[in-house]
Formats: C-alpha cells, sequence, structure tokens
C-alpha cells in the first residue's frame, strides 16, 4: 500500500451515486488507505444527479463541448444537487466505511479563486488554487475533505465547476497525485480497448479524429494539466473496476496514464 506523503486526490464520477456497491468499495478503499496514513481528499461530480434534477423541474439540459451551459435560474437546482445531494450521499458511504469525512465546496475556506469561465456557458466557472490551509487542517486530523464543484466568486455568486477541473485545480493546490475515477476503465481507442498511456500529442490526435470526445475530452485535458505541473503522471481509471481499486491502493499504475 502506497504511503507516500503527498496527497491523494481521488476525483469521481457522478454515475458513482448511483452505484451503492461502487461507493462501498472505493471508500473501503479509502478508510484501508487513511489507515495507512495516506491522507486522502475526495472530489466529486453528480453530473447524472443533475440532469434527473432539471428534468424533474422541467427544465432542459444543454452541453458545449462536455461542459453544462448554466443559466441562472439552473443554478439552484445545480448547487442543491451537487454540494447538497450528491456530497451527502458520499459523506453516508464514507461514514458508512468508517471514515471521518467533511462535506465541502469550492466556496469553502477561501481555497480557490473563482471567475465566469465563458459568457456563452453561463455561470460556469474557472477556479486557480488559492489557499491550501483549510484543506491541510484537516488532512492532517486524518479526515477525509469531500469536496463539490460549486464554487463562489468574490461577489457571492455561485458558479456551476466541472468536477475534473475543479479537482485539477485543487491538486495543484495541495500539490497532490492526481486520480480521475469514472465509469470506463480509463482511454478507450476507437475500438473501445484501453490505452495504457498518452501524451499530449496523441491526446490531441485522438481529440481531432473524435475519438476522445465530451466529457472524456475535459477528464483528459484536466489530466494533462495537472501531469505537466507536477511533473508526474495522472492516472484516469474506473471506480467500478474492483482490480483497479485493489492496485491503486498498493501505488501501482491503474487504467491511462497521462504522461506530463
Ligand atoms: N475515448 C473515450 N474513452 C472513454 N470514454 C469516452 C471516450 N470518449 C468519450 N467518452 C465518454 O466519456 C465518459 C466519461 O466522462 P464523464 O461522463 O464526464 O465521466 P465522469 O462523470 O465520470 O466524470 C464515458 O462514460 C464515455 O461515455
Ligand atoms: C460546468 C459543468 O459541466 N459542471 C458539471 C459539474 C458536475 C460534474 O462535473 O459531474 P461529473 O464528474 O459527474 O461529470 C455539471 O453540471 O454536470
Amino acid at each position: 500500500m502506497s504511503t507516500n506523503n503527498s496527497v491523494l486526490v481521488l476525483k469521481v464520477g457522478g454515475a458513482l451515486l448511483q452505484c451503492e456497491m461502487g461507493m462501498a468499495r472505493l471508500m473501503d478503499t479509502a478508510a484501508a488507505m487513511l489507515a495507512n496514513g495516506q491522507q486522502v481528499l475526495m472530489v466529486h461530480g453528480g453530473g447524472c444527479l443533475v440532469d434527473e434534477q432539471l428534468a424533474a423541474n422541467g427544465m432542459e439540459t444543454v452541453k458545449l463541448e462536455g461542459l453544462r451551459v448554466t443559466p441562472p435560474e439552473q443554478m439552484p437546482i445545480i448547487a442543491g444537487a451537487l454540494a447538497g445531494t450528491s456530497n451527502k450521499i458520499l459523506q453516508g458511504a464514507a461514514t458508512k466505511a468508517g471514515i471521518v469525512s467533511v462535506g465541502m465546496s469550492l466556496a469553502d475556506g477561501n481555497t480557490v479563486s473563482a471567475k465566469i469561465k465563458d459568457e456563452r456557458l453561463g455561470l460556469v466557472g474557472e477556479v486557480t488554487p488559492k489557499d491550501g490551509a483549510y484543506l491541510k487542517f484537516i488532512l492532517a486530523q486524518g479526515w477525509m475533505p469531500i469536496c463539490s464543484s460549486i464554487a463562489m466568486m468574490d461577489d457571492g455568486q455561485m458558479l456551476n465547476v466541472n468536477a475534473d477541473q475543479a479537482a485539477t485545480a485543487l491538486a495543484k493546490l495541495v500539490g497532490g497525485k492526481l486520480v480521475l475515477l469514472s465509469d470506463v476503465s480509463g482511454v478507450l481507442d476507437g475500438k473501445g480497448q484501453l490505452i495504457r498511456s498518452l501524451n499530449g500529442k496523441q491526446i490531441a490526435d485522438l481529440v481531432k479524429q473524435g475519438v476522445i470526445e465530451k466529457g472524456m475530452k475535459v477528464k483528459v485535458e484536466a489530466a494533462l494539466e495537472v501531469a505537466q505541473w507536477m511533473g508526474q503522471a495522472v492516472q484516469v481509471a474506473s471506480w467500478r473496476d474492483a482490480s483497479q481499486l485493489i492496485a491503486l491502493a498498493k501505488g501501482e499504475a491503474v487504467g491511462t496514464q497521462i504522461q506530463p
């Protein structure tokens, strides 16, 4: 099991929240890591829960290159689904696994700076690292922060941040090792086969060919940014795959390695 000093930043995608067994397995893995002295920071999405909540309120989901267009009238529902329901579902699973967690969002503790990313996307945020004191305090207690991707501007306006991009900013802030866990075993090629390793040039080619698209495009670009920042590979793997979780806990490479 990995015992290095760096923080493990685990980002989990929203589909996990609809899989009781997946959550239990992941939290058991995290509990074992924490018991071993590994600091773990969990960052989560919840895109599918947002889709459901918007539909239940008669609202439409529009995405542009993997990012949700966020009109002001949708913000309360999106914040409720991400900072509320998704965050608390995960906290419940963590608690059940014996983990002491702190549910939080990007808006807490002066952790990041947030601004509007692109006017065409509405209230979608772009965040940069600001102050790591709050997170470091939580981590130093052996507790696990569980962070949603709702951020806030200086004027108090809430913003919706893509959760992979949220994880990017937090990984940079704590100088952590980033692992992006999704519902697929990693980046897949045109034939559905797992690609073990990718560099920036290969990513650009696969995006151009349309092999990497939507949420995965956002994900690999976020991964590449951190890989280059940290000078070490970022992993894209699956929370679904029990063997990948075991390998991850041992500090082994899993899924796709996004190379700096
Ligand atoms: N080349 C690819 N390899 C794997 N998944 C891909 C690829 N291109 C697009 N995708 C899609 O990206 C999804 C993962 O991105 P996303 O839905 O944002 O995940 P998450 O919610 O876990 O962050 C996959 O479920 C798949 O539908
Ligand atoms: C701006 C933007 O796209 N925000 C995302 C935030 C949640 C997310 O990223 O969830 P997943 O990790 O499950 O995809 C959204 O509203 O869906």
